[in-house]
């Protein structure tokens, strides 16, 4: 896998930051990216000099859009991985599952599963011009379990189902509203505060910071089940005509036509 293609990874003090970078797609990660992403989660979790790692997304636009849609429409899936699977639950797990806070710098639009990715961690701190949103039932895809059933506890059922069935994107100042982002900066002091919140975790006890995540993980962690089931779910919808009318209408930039489907 090495060297990385699709991501970048630094360390800088205490902090690991972790950069999703593919500007040809807006950040839309595919499987090679997951699998970038879940080696840099295992090297800041193997690294005694790291406690906190931040996950933002390259340039001024896009923190990340989701899977890579025009990928899935050319191929079907989300291209070649190492071990032949695309690990997205083995990405949500290492996210939830590192025993060091992770602070999401949502730094431009966080949709679809890019928007679950800013909701598994721990912090989010979103730049002014932010924005929110899942897109699954759009684009032939949806990414239940943690995607749903945490996102609810986040900000309520009402406004989970909300986000979910009318896909539309909220802006930053409605998402800090919503409980769903910790704090809005502009846009230009969005990496400086969240190596600040990074440095200031990085100073307090990681013990008690590892016990504490690993407790507020056991309240919801039954969710992983949810998901499982819903990642086996969305293998068989990908492939159906409902799942690929989605992506390729996403990718000949039309609407989607789902008329037929009941
Ligand atoms: C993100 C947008 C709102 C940005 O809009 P805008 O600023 O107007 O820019 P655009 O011109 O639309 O986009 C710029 C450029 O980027 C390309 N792009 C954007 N998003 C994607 C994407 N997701 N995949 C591929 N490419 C993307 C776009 O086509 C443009 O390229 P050009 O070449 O210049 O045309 C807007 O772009 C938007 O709404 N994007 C789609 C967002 C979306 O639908 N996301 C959901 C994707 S599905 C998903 O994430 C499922 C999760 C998942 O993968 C998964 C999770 C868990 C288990 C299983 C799965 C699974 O198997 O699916």
């Amino acid at each position: 896998m090495e060297p990385f293609q699709d991501v970048d990874y630094s360390v800088e003090g205490t902090t690991a930051v972790i950069t999703i970078d593919r500007p040809d797609s807006h950040n839309a990660f595919r499987g090679r990216t997951v699998d970038e992403l879940i080696a840099s989660f295992r090297r800041a979790w193997g690294d005694p000099t790291v406690r906190a790692v931040i996950l933002t997304g390259a340039g001024k636009k896009a923190f990340c859009p989701g899977g890579d849609v025009k990928q899935r429409a050319e191929t079907g899936d989300y291209g070649p991985t190492d071990s032949g699977l695309f690990e997205i639950g083995r990405l949500h797990r290492i996210i939830r599952d590192i025993p060091k806070p992770v602070i999401a710098a949502v730094n431009g639009v966080a949709v679809g599963g890019g928007h679950v990715l800013h909701v598994l961690c721990d912090l989010s701190i979103a730049a002014a011009s932010a924005r929110f949103g899942q897109a699954g039932p759009k684009v032939g895809s949806f990414d239940a379990g943690f995607g749903t059933a945490y996102l609810a506890r986040v900000v309520g059922e009402k406004r989970a189902r909300q986000m979910w069935f009318l896909c539309h994107l909220y802006d930053a100042e409605t998402a800090e509203r919503w409980g769903l982002v910790n704090a809005v900066v502009p846009d230009e002091d969005l990496m400086a505060t969240a190596r600040q919140w990074a440095e200031e975790i990085g100073q307090k006890s990681p013990t008690a910071l590892r016990f504490l995540k690993q407790s507020f993980n056991a309240d919801t962690d039954h969710q992983a089940g949810l998901s499982s089931l819903s990642m086996s779910a969305l293998d068989l919808f990908g492939s159906s005509d409902e799942g690929k009318e989605g992506a390729r209408a996403f990718s000949e930039k039309r609407a989607p036509d789902f008329s037929q489907f009941v």
